[in-house]
Order: C-alpha cells, then sequence, then structure tokens
C-alpha cells in the first residue's frame, strides 16, 4: 500500500523550506451538498513557503441525510441540516482565523433535478446561514455546481498525485452519485480530441499547470435516478397510488420509496419474470445510445468512486475498508448471482440486482468498456475523503488569495 499512502504528500509536497520561514495555517469549509446528503469538509492546510504548494494537515468530515433536495417544500428546514453541520465548524477553527476562513456550498445532481424556483429558495436559505456565521463568505458561496467542474477536479487530483506513482495508465475517473454520473479522464490520442464534442473537452488550471480533460456530467444516469427511469417513473407525472413494477425486483416486494421529494409506489413483477436477463433488458433501454463512447478508454483503466465502491463493498466484491480492484465482468458475474437467487439476497436492499445490473449496464453499453476493463475503487487515503471537495477548497484558496 505504500503507494496509495504516499497519495497526499505527492499531492502537497513535504516542506523544503528554510528553517526560520513562517508558517501560514489556514483552513476552508466546502459543503457538497449531494442528492443523498449533505456533507461538511473542514480542511486545514499549511504552507511553509510561497514557493510551495500547501500541505493538507488533516480533515474534519461529518454528513447528514436526506440531501437538500428532500427539502424542497421547506427551504428553511434544509437550510437547518447545513446549520448544524456549520456549528461544528465553530469549534473547529480557532477564533482569530474565522475570518479568513471561508464558507462554500457546492450542490450536484439532486438540486439541478427541481424547479429553478424551489432550488433558488434552498439555496438563498443557506445563504443567509452563512451570512449570520462569523466566517469568510465569498461571493457565489452557494451555488449549483457544473458538473464538469465536478469532474474535473476530482480526476486532476489523482492524476496530480499518481504522477511519481506506478500506476501511470491510470488517467481517469469514474464518479456515480445518486442523480449523475460523471466520466473524466486525460485523452491521449489526438482522434478523441478530434471526435468528443465540444463541450466534453476543457482544460483546467490546478497546481500550476495545465491539464486538458475529457469530461462529462450525465444527468439522470446517477443510481437512484436510473432507478426511477428502469422503473419509468423519472421525468413523469406520478398519479396517487400508481405503482411502477421491475423484473430487476423480488416478485413479491411492495413497498414505497421517497425520492427528490416525491413519493414512489414500486414493486417486483408479480406474474411476469425476474433475474438477471429480462433485468438487462430493461436496464439496457435506460443506457443504450445514450452516453457518448470515447473509442481510446476501451483498454485504459479507471478510478471509480461513489455507489461503484458502495455496491461493490455489499456484495463483497471489494473489501469496505481497503477497497479494491475489479474488471467490469466482476459487476456482471455479481448481478447474475444477485438476480438469478433474488429471495437469498432479499436482507439487503431491494434495489441490489437492479443496482449491479444497471452499474453492468452503464459500463458496457454505456461508456463502451471492455469486460476486462480495470477499475480500482477507492474511498478513503490517509483517512481523507476522496472527494472533488478537497480539489475545489484548493481551488478557492487560491483564488481568493488565501494561499500565499
Ligand atoms: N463524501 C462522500 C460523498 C458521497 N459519497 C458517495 O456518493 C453517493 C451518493 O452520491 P451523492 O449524494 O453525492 O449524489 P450526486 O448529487 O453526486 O448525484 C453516496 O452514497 C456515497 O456512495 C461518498 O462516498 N463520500
Ligand atoms: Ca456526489
Amino acid at each position: 500500500h505504500s503507494n496509495r499512502e504516499m497519495w497526499f504528500q505527492d499531492l502537497f509536497p513535504p516542506n523544503m523550506c528554510p528553517i526560520n520561514a513562517k508558517t501560514n495555517t489556514f483552513y476552508g469549509i466546502m459543503f457538497d451538498a449531494g442528492s443523498t446528503g449533505t456533507r461538511i469538509h473542514i480542511y486545514t492546510f499549511v504552507q511553509k513557503s510561497p514557493e510551495i504548494l500547501p500541505e493538507l494537515e488533516g480533515e474534519i468530515f461529518e454528513s447528514v441525510k436526506p440531501g437538500l433536495s428532500a427539502y424542497a417544500d421547506q427551504p428553511e428546514k434544509g437550510a437547518e441540516s447545513v446549520k448544524r453541520l456549520l456549528d461544528m465548524a465553530i469549534d473547529a477553527v480557532p477564533p482569530h482565523l474565522w475570518k479568513k476562513t471561508p464558507v462554500v456550498l457546492k450542490a450536484t445532481a439532486g438540486l439541478r433535478l427541481l424547479s429553478e424556483e424551489k432550488a433558488q429558495a434552498l439555496l438563498s436559505e443557506v445563504k443567509e446561514v452563512f451570512e449570520e456565521s462569523p466566517f469568510l463568505v465569498p461571493e457565489d458561496s452557494v451555488s449549483i455546481m457544473d458538473g464538469s467542474y465536478e469532474g474535473a477536479v476530482l480526476n486532476v487530483m489523482w492524476f496530480a498525485g499518481q504522477l511519481s506513482g506506478q500506476n501511470q495508465h491510470t488517467t481517469g475517473t469514474l464518479d456515480l452519485g445518486g442523480a449523475s454520473t460523471q466520466i473524466t479522464f486525460l485523452p491521449r490520442f489526438e482522434e478523441t480530441l478530434k471526435e468528443s464534442p465540444r463541450d466534453f473537452l476543457t482544460s483546467f488550471e490546478m497546481f500550476n499547470s495545465t491539464y486538458k480533460l475529457y469530461t462529462h456530467s450525465y444527468l439522470g444516469f446517477g443510481l437512484k435516478a436510473a432507478r426511477l427511469a428502469t422503473l419509468g417513473a423519472l421525468n413523469t407525472e406520478v398519479a396517487d397510488g400508481q405503482m411502477f413494477r421491475s423484473s430487476c425486483l423480488p416478485k413479491q416486494l411492495e413497498a414505497e420509496w421517497h425520492f427528490g421529494g416525491v413519493k414512489y409506489r414500486y414493486g417486483g413483477n408479480k406474474e411476469g419474470e425476474t433475474g438477471f436477463k429480462p433485468c438487462y433488458l430493461e436496464v439496457l433501454k435506460v443506457v443504450k445510445g445514450k452516453l457518448h463512447q470515447p473509442d481510446e478508454i476501451r483498454g485504459s483503466s479507471f478510478y471509480a468512486f461513489s455507489y461503484y465502491y458502495d455496491r461493490a463493498a455489499d456484495t463483497n466484491l471489494i473489501d469496505y475498508e481497503q477497497g479494491g480492484v475489479l474488471e467490469v465482468r466482476d459487476f456482471e458475474r455479481k448481478a447474475k448471482e444477485v438476480c438469478d437467487n433474488m429471495e437469498r439476497f432479499s436482507s439487503a436492499s431491494p434495489f441490489l440486482c437492479m443496482d449491479l445490473t444497471y452499474i453492468t449496464a452503464l459500463l458496457k453499453e454505456g461508456f463502451g468498456f471492455r469486460d476486462n476493463t480495470l477499475l480500482q475503487l477507492t474511498k478513503k487515503v490517509n483517512n481523507i475523503e476522496t472527494s472533488w471537495t478537497l480539489g475545489a477548497t484548493f481551488h478557492l484558496l487560491q483564488s481568493l488569495g488565501i494561499t500565499y
């Protein structure tokens, strides 16, 4: 594991400065308002001289469920959940640094799925909470994040950390959230640049370098949105008591599910088929032909985060603490095992079969990966959550001139 443990040291190089240099310590508070939960990351950095990048010293992390979008009709209550998390920062940051510590909230896909009006109401309540706090509130402190920024920042962090590592063939990241999914990589071939839609290509500046990236966020292709799409319930008016059925669910199941402030009734195919085959056909309708497939990624390997990690860990494909390396076909094998023995897996989430089948279809038919494409599943490094929030905080501190 030495390579993995070195990762943050690579990213924030160790002290190379004269012994009497003045050390600059600073904090950044970043909220990740995701579709399934709200999280606070309080980062501490130290910078020992202007010539070298700040080092990450530590992180305090806490999360609450549900996400802000569940408070679509009660924006004050949503903001309250943010305030409770922000109170942690009052204790964590020394009072004399409060005024120099920026607080920012970036919402991801969940809020993008709400109406403009409801999303804005939530954001302005949150903004009020920030303004009543003793922290530095920059312009645009509360916003809905552009999906390509989310992917870019995450990938650049990993890529920068890998420069001196061994795993130089892994140049991309895959993130599977609740409402959206991102793919990002550093293109190696001219072909990719020529064949990709314009808005899939971006250059990104961080750590004093410019990175040319392929990045895209697919809204509605997160795991939970995909459940609704598979059930035929995404972007439709749900009639009172309407029942959505799928061959990916246990035959006898009938239940309720709340997502994005809406209640859905769903269940298994009581009379019809269940199992991997019919389920795969259902899920295929959601992904087939909907995603751009760059040729060069077929043989690459990718880091994979979020629900890729969670579902692999839930089914013992990887260790929950350590993560691991998988091939795409491992997800398919597990999906077959779960879907064709649904009663045996009934103790876990009733969506386990659908989730694994969706992940399989997304990777193979969506992105066009091969059966043997390698995925490196990672959650934490040195006890720090691997998240776009770290890169975004770093970016923020640089833009505010808080680093030297
Ligand atoms: N700090 C975090 C944030 C999200 N996640 C993962 O992301 C999943 C949900 O994604 P999300 O709520 O951020 O949804 P999106 O808004 O990104 O679509 C969680 O269930 C976790 O698997 C994580 O592992 N650690
Ligand atoms: Ca997310």
